[in-house]
């Protein structure tokens, strides 16, 4: 069976072939670089590194590349708020957003393109659409002659005379050496004071769209499997990369388009130059922080085209549910000893088993996550359940090897969604008692019984109990306890 995936190009769901049996190639659209990461670029690339995953999972030899947008005024007005560089500006946040992707558990790209590294291909690219007649030459500055290209709009679905007869403020603001209010700059004239690189056309700087465009070809070939990116890319970063590469080399630039849905505040994208965002850092960080895991999990929750919100409800909910997968991911390092069970090397996925093959099904439908981590949630919950016995009853219902297996199918299609828990990672519910805070009312308890204050007692463990901890009274005067 094969893998379908939702093609923005052709608005349906599509059998996945790459262009070369076994491997696949992609490409995605990276972060400008004059700001911390929010949550909003934690989705699209904890999205991506899921996809990624999968298809390596699923046997295919993946090379994933992704740039750095870093030449822009938004990283230049900061470097001039800050009396600094654009190079520091750009070094800071790229520093900073390999440290956040980390705690996220996002896998490095095989290669990161810088669109500074990439200036002479960016000029050979310009220089052929030239040639070609898509570009022309004003004042210093390069234009693409959109209305020259015929598949112009097919991606977004946009046609160009409805967007001018229907929507004519969004073509205003024109620069003035531009022939047609549709055509945007392949390459911008110096202006005093910024960097600038020379070029055929004078000393200047690249427009966003064809950095891609540059980085794709220089890196990848004329074309692609998949190219992802937010769905706000789509019209017209994604539009004009299409008309850019396509022109150039008369090749299909990407055989699928893949786009992530929004993070939204108030319905709002969250963004970086609208200044609603949340960095993942503020989030992981705050005294009552998400666990990166927890963030990981809530994105997977959501089927990756549609937006998402987030809002306290949601993160309170992602931690409650984190400590249940959690608790089933740790299952095998709290009852394995107690279970003598042999160590996990000699264990392999089980393919047959029902739960990995309802989990393949869902992922292999244009990566569901919702569906793929509902699969987890139920072996986790049994597992769960099979701790419980054995602290209350000394033993469990299902066989220990039945068991050992049930648990490595939970760790390892986690794994593949990029979900892992190590032993310290243990986290607590914001509202929940920690496992000190337990271990004090269980002495206080224990104290209570042998001054014969079985009110207090009592209120102690009903206490506990509404907070979902379970009590375990053993003989001589030890209890355990259990979430
Ligand atoms: N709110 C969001 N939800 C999901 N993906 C997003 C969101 N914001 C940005 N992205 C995606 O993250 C990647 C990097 O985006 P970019 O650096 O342009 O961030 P941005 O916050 O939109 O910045 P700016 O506001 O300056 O455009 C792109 O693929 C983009 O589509
Ligand atoms: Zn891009």
């Amino acid at each position: 069976m094969s893998i379908v995936v939702y093609n923005t190009l052709s608005r349906r769901k599509e059998p996945f072939q790459p262009l070369e049996p076994g491997s696949v190639k992609i490409y995605c659209c990276g972060v400008t670089v004059y700001d911390y990461c929010h949550l909003g670029h934690a989705r699209c690339y904890v999205v991506w590194d899921t996809v990624r995953r999968y298809l390596q999972w699923r046997g295919y030899e993946v090379r994933y590349v992704q740039n750095f947008t870093d030449i822009d005024d938004k990283i230049l007005n900061r470097a001039r708020q800050e009396s600094t560089t654009m190079e520091a500006i750009s070094q800071r946040f790229i520093e900073a957003y390999h440290e956040d992707m980390a705690r996220l558990n996002i896998l490095k790209a095989d290669e990161y393109t810088y669109a500074t590294h990439t200036i002479d291909g960016i000029k050979r690219l310009i220089g052929q659409l030239e040639q070609k007649g898509y570009a022309y030459a004003a004042g210093g500055d390069v234009y693409y002659k959109v209305r020259q290209f015929d598949g112009y709009g097919k991606l977004s679905g946009r046609k160009l005379d409805d967007m001018q007869a229907g929507a004519s403020g969004r073509v205003e603001g024109v620069e003035p050496k531009k022939k047609d209010p549709f055509d945007f700059a392949l390459w911008k004239g110096a202006k005093p004071e910024e960097p600038a690189w020379e070029s055929p056309w004078g000393p200047g700087r690249p427009g966003w769209h064809i950095e891609c465009s540059a980085m794709v070809r220089d890196r990848m070939g004329d074309s692609i499997d998949i190219h992802m990116g937010g769905g706000d890319l789509t019209f017209p970063h994604h539009e004009n990369e299409i008309a850019q590469s396509e022109a150039a080399t008369g090749k299909p630039l990407s055989q699928y388009w893949m786009h992530n849905g929004m993070v939204n505040v108030n319905g709002e994208k969250m963004s970086k130059s609208l200044g609603n965002f949340t960095t993942i850092r503020q989030l992981l960080d705050a005294e009552d922080g998400l666990h990166p895991m927890a963030l990981r999990l809530f994105l997977c929750q959501a089927q990756y085209r549609k937006p998402v919100d987030f809002t306290r409800d949601a993160i309170l909910s992602a931690t409650k549910s984190w400590q249940t997968l959690q608790d089933g991911l740790l299952f095998g390092n709290n009852y394995g000893p107690q279970l003598h069970w042999s160590g996990s090397s000699a264990w392999s996925l089980d393919l047959e088993s029902d739960a990995v093959q309802r989990f393949q099904i869902a992922m292999d439908d244009d990566f569901n996550t919702p569906e793929a981590v509902a699969v987890l949630f139920e072996l986790a919950k049994e597992l769960r359940r099979q701790g419980n016995l054995l602290v209350h009853e000394g033993k469990t219902d299902v066989g220990s090897d039945k068991l050992q297996q049930q648990w490595h199918n939970l760790v390892c299609l986690a794994q593949i969604l990029g979900i892992e828990a190590t032993a310290d990672s243990v986290t607590v519910a914001n509202d929940g008692p920690g496992d000190d805070e337990i271990s004090g009312l269980i002495e206080q308890r224990l104290a209570a019984k042998k001054a014969k204050d079985f009110a207090l007692a009592d209120k102690i463990r009903d206490g506990l109990t509404a907070q979902g901890i379970t009590l375990i009274d053993k003989p001589g005067g030890i209890t355990d306890w259990h979430r």
